[in-house]
C-alpha cells in the first residue's frame, strides 16, 4: 500500500493572505485525516511565507496520522523537529530565496554532513527521509548516509508525462524512477516520493514504482479540491494509490 501525505501548505498559504486565520490550518489538518489521508507533511520556510514555525508545534497535538516535516536542516530547523519528533523528517536542499523545492541532494559531496544530521534525528527516534533526484549513484550513496527512505523528486516525471501522447513518451518519463527504485530496493531503502504529483499522474507513478511506500501531494490536489471538493479528491488519490 502507498500512503498519502497532504502537504497543507498552500491552506497556509491561503489563510496568510488575509492575515487572520480563515482557513483554519488546523481544523483542515484534522479533517483532511478525517477524510481518510494516511498522513500530514508541512515544509516551513525560512521566511515562513506559507508554514510558521508556531503552525508546525501546534500540528503536533492535532495530526494523529503520520506527521512529516521537511525542510533544509539548518540549524534553526534541526531544533524545530527535535523539539516536535514528528514520524518522519524529509530533509531537502532547497536555497532560502526559492520558489519551491527544485533539486534533490549531491549524496556524494554532502555524505558527511548527511551521516550527522541523520544521526541526530535517528537517535531521537524520528524517521528520516532524504530528497533526491532519480540517478543510481546518488541513491546508493543515500543508502551510506543511514538514512531510513529516500523521497524520489517527482517534478521531471510529472513534466514529462503532462507532455507525453504516446507510450513510448510515457515510459521514458518515468524509466528513471522506476530504475530508481529499483536500486533503492536492492540497497535497503524505503521509497516515498512528491512534487508536482497529480490525479493525472498518479497512478502510472504508482503502477511503475516498485514499493512505494508513501506520496506527499500539496499542489495540484488543493488545486483539484477547488473544483472536486477535498473530502472527494482524497478520496479519488487513495483509489488511484490501491
Ligand atoms: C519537497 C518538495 O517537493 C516540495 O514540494 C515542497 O514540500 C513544497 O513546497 P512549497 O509548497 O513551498 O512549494
Ligand atoms: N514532498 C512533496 C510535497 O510535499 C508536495 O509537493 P507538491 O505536491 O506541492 O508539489
Amino acid at each position: 500500500m502507498t500512503k498519502l501525505s497532504v502537504n497543507i501548505n498552500k491552506i497556509a498559504t491561503l489563510r496568510n493572505a488575509r492575515g487572520g486565520n480563515v482557513p483554519n490550518l488546523l481544523t483542515v489538518a484534522k479533517d483532511i485525516e478525517e477524510f481518510g489521508a494516511q498522513g500530514i507533511t508541512i515544509h516551513p520556510r525560512p521566511d515562513e511565507r506559507h508554514i510558521r514555525y508556531a503552525d508546525a508545534r501546534d500540528l503536533k497535538n492535532i495530526v494523529t496520522t503520520e506527521y512529516n516535516i521537511e525542510g533544509n536542516p539548518n540549524q534553526k530547523f534541526i531544533e524545530l523537529v527535535l523539539a516536535i519528533k514528528p514520524t518522519q523528517v524529509t530533509l531537502v536542499p532547497d536555497a532560502e530565496d526559492a520558489i519551491t523545492s527544485n533539486a534533490g541532494w549531491d549524496t556524494i559531496k554532502h555524505q558527511d554532513f548527511l551521516k550527522e544530521v541523520i544521526q541526530t534525528f535517528k537517535s531521537n527516534n524520528i524517521r528520516t527521509s532524504i530528497f533526491v533526484d532519480p540517478i543510481s549513484t546518488i541513491i546508493e550513496h543515500a543508502a551510506k548516509t543511514g538514512t531510513d527512505r529516500i523521497e524520489l523528486y517527482t517534478e521531471s516525471y510529472a513534466h514529462n508525462y503532462s507532455l507525453a501522447t504516446t507510450a513510448e513518451e510515457k515510459e521514458a518519463a518515468i524509466a528513471p524512477f522506476t530504475k530508481a527504485a529499483l536500486t533503492a530496493n536492492s540497497v535497503g531503502l524505503g521509497i516515498n516520493a512528491g512534487h508536482d504529483l497529480s490525479l493525472d499522474n498518479i497512478r502510472y507513478f504508482k503502477e511503475n514504482v516498485p514499493n512505494l511506500l508513501e506520496v506527499s501531494i500539496g499542489h495540484a490536489l488543493i488545486c483539484e479540491a477547488l473544483y472536486l471538493g477535498i473530502d472527494n479528491v482524497i478520496n479519488m488519490y487513495l483509489h488511484k494509490l490501491k
